[in-house]
């Protein structure tokens, strides 16, 4: 339930109005109004014990309006839990249920591949029959995210390549998983080890299928992507996806692309991360951006090539297209897994929380903003429930750690390296002096809402895209999306980071200060 929407019951003294950024007046109870109504009175007399006993009745009727106000805090606390567990447990059953329909699907595909022999892959412990014990702990295995051999139109098995994701550092070549160590011994708390090292990928079977996406209405892409499909075909013998228009434009060069293989629906599109091992994007952010968007679950490992103007997200040149795809093809890869945050608007006629529109994952980041209103936005912003501030001027960016060199960097807020899981939340103008941007950690639940005052509606866009107005009341709630998108680092996550901002934003360049002067002495 919105906070807001805890208020409008109206029971406790949570209800509220937040005026001046959410200073709650906890002065609206009385719960003994007999007492209040003598204090109300003056005193007359100048007598030394009635002064005495006037204080004395404060003192009490203080303490009575402290217990009272901790009942109904204790209540409205019991409630909300009592309205998370609801939902918890609601949405649990849903999530069994669908867990047990994918097992059951997962089981006849295993029982498929076992009768067809010869369409399984040679090295993975799954298609041997060994389905759920290919996983070791010291790895993610792409069995474990990504449903592989489902049936094509035409009822081909389509085999996807099976990999491992396990974290890597270079002083240490053994291929061992990382813990965070945190030692209680004799009651020192120590992170001895860091985990979040390098991500390094390893093919256990050769990728089959890659999916080209590129920009649209660019020569040059066009030429690089035609090129490069031959190659893919002619050289390594691939399975190509490309979306519809580019297969359109490949036929229009030549009838040779026929074996070149697109989607017709939107459905299609749904299904392609079981079909595709890796994705290739030829363009610029924009085009990752693009990329992204089109997985609304699980994301194979992308190879951005850079053919925009600015390439934070790209770090592939494409003149070198044939050693950098060999070299992605053989393996292992460094890989940045990028976090995406999931966003649901909820709209005030909606019955329950849960009756949203369908989610939005963004890479980059989300935007409320004033659209083309002239009014100040004013968005009131909650994480898991706790208010956190009101936003008057233009609007909040909540942003990955991916965006962070995007929307949210020209708002004033920080560059965070890319592996680190958090939620920047940064203002767009604030119309006030003390507002700094922040960072919360990856595991919040934020929440934008307009409050029903608002002067005007607010607007939200996604990567930049898909604006949804968001009426009075309504509310947009975001928190870290379960799907990640892969990149593949030209060399690894802090050089590829460190490399784009030094050459996209000349980041504190300056001419270095001359020896020839004054010194300390
Ligand atoms: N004032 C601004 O800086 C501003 C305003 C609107 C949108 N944007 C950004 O544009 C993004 C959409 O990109 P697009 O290519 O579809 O639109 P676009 O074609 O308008 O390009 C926007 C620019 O943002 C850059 N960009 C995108 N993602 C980036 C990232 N993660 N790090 C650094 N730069 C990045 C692109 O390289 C491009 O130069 C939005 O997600 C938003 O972050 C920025
Ligand atoms: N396959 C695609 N289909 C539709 N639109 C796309 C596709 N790829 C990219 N776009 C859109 O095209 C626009 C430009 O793409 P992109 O940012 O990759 O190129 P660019 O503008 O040349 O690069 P840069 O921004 O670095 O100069 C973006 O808004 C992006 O969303």
């Amino acid at each position: 339930m919105a906070p807001n929407k805890l208020n409008s019951s109206g029971k406790t003294s949570m209800s509220c109005s937040q005026a001046e950024n959410g200073f709650v007046n906890s002065f609206s109870l009385f719960p003994e109004k007999a007492v209040e109504e003598i204090l109300q009175s003056p005193i007359q007399g100048s007598d030394d014990h009635l002064i005495e006993f006037s204080e004395a009745l404060r003192t009490v009727a203080k303490a009575l309006r402290q217990v009272a106000e901790g009942k109904a805090s204790a209540q409205a606390e019991a409630a909300e839990w009592k309205r998370k567990f609801e939902l918890e447990r609601d949405r649990n059953l849903k999530f069994e249920h669908t867990e047990k329909s994918c097992f059951e699907h997962q089981v006849d595909l295993d029982d498929m591949r076992t009768n067809s022999p010869a369409k399984q892959p040679t090295s993975c412990n799954v298609a041997n029959g060994q389905s759920g014990k290919c996983c070791s702990r010291n790895g993610i295995c792409s069995h474990e995210v990504l449903k592989d051999g489902t049936p094509t139109s035409d009822s081909k098995i389509v085999k996807k390549a099976s990999f491992k994701l396990s974290w890597f550092c270079k002083d240490d070549q053994s291929d061992q998983y990382k813990h965070d160590i945190v030692s209680f011994e004799r009651g020192n708390i120590t992170t001895a080890q860091r985990s979040s090292k390098q991500i390094s990928l390893k093919w256990q079977s050769c990728p089959q299928t890659v999916l080209i996406l590129t920009k649209p209405n660019s020569v040059s892409v066009q030429i690089l992507c035609s090129e490069m499909v031959r190659w893919l075909r002619q050289q390594k013998n691939l399975h190509i996806y490309v979306e519809p228009r580019v297969r359109v434009e490949l036929l229009a060069e030549s009838s040779y692309f026929n074996f070149v293989e697109t989607w017709n629906d939107d459905e299609e599109v749904l299904r392609l991360h079981t079909k595709v091992d890796l994705v290739v994007t030829l363009g610029g952010d924009g085009t990752v951006l693009w990329a992204a968007s089109m997985f609304k679950g699980p994301v194979p490992p992308i190879v951005p090539f850079s053919l925009g103007s600015l390439g934070f997200m790209t770090p592939f040149y494409s003149e070198h297209y044939k050693e950098c795809l060999e070299s992605i093809l053989k393996g292992p890869i460094s890989i940045t897994l990028r976090h995406r945050l999931q966003c649901h608007v909820i709209r005030e006629a909606a019955k329950n929380e849960y009756e949203t529109e369908e989610p939005m994952l963004v890479l980059n980041e989300v935007t409320i903003d004033r659209g083309i209103s002239s009014f100040l936005t004013n968005l009131e912003c909650y994480c898991d429930d706790s208010f956190v501030t009101c936003v008057q001027g233009d609007g909040l960016i909540l942003s990955t750690t991916s965006g962070s060199t995007a929307y949210s960097l020209a708002a004033g807020g920080s560059m965070v390296h890319p592996q680190v899981p958090g939620i920047l939340f940064t203002p767009i103008c604030p119309h006030s002096l003390s507002f700094r941007p922040m960072i919360f950690p990856e595991h919040v639940t934020l929440r934008v809402q307009v409050p029903f005052n608002s002067r005007s509606p607010a607007w939200a866009s996604f990567d930049g895209k898909d604006r949804k107005q968001l009426a009075p009341g309504d509310a947009l709630v975001c928190s870290m999306a379960p799907w990640p998108v892969p990149t593949a680092c030209l060399d690894d996550s802090t050089n590829d980071f460190l490399r784009s901002i030094h050459e996209g934003l000349h980041w504190n360049l300056r001419k270095t200060q001359s020896f020839d002067g004054p010194r300390e002495t």
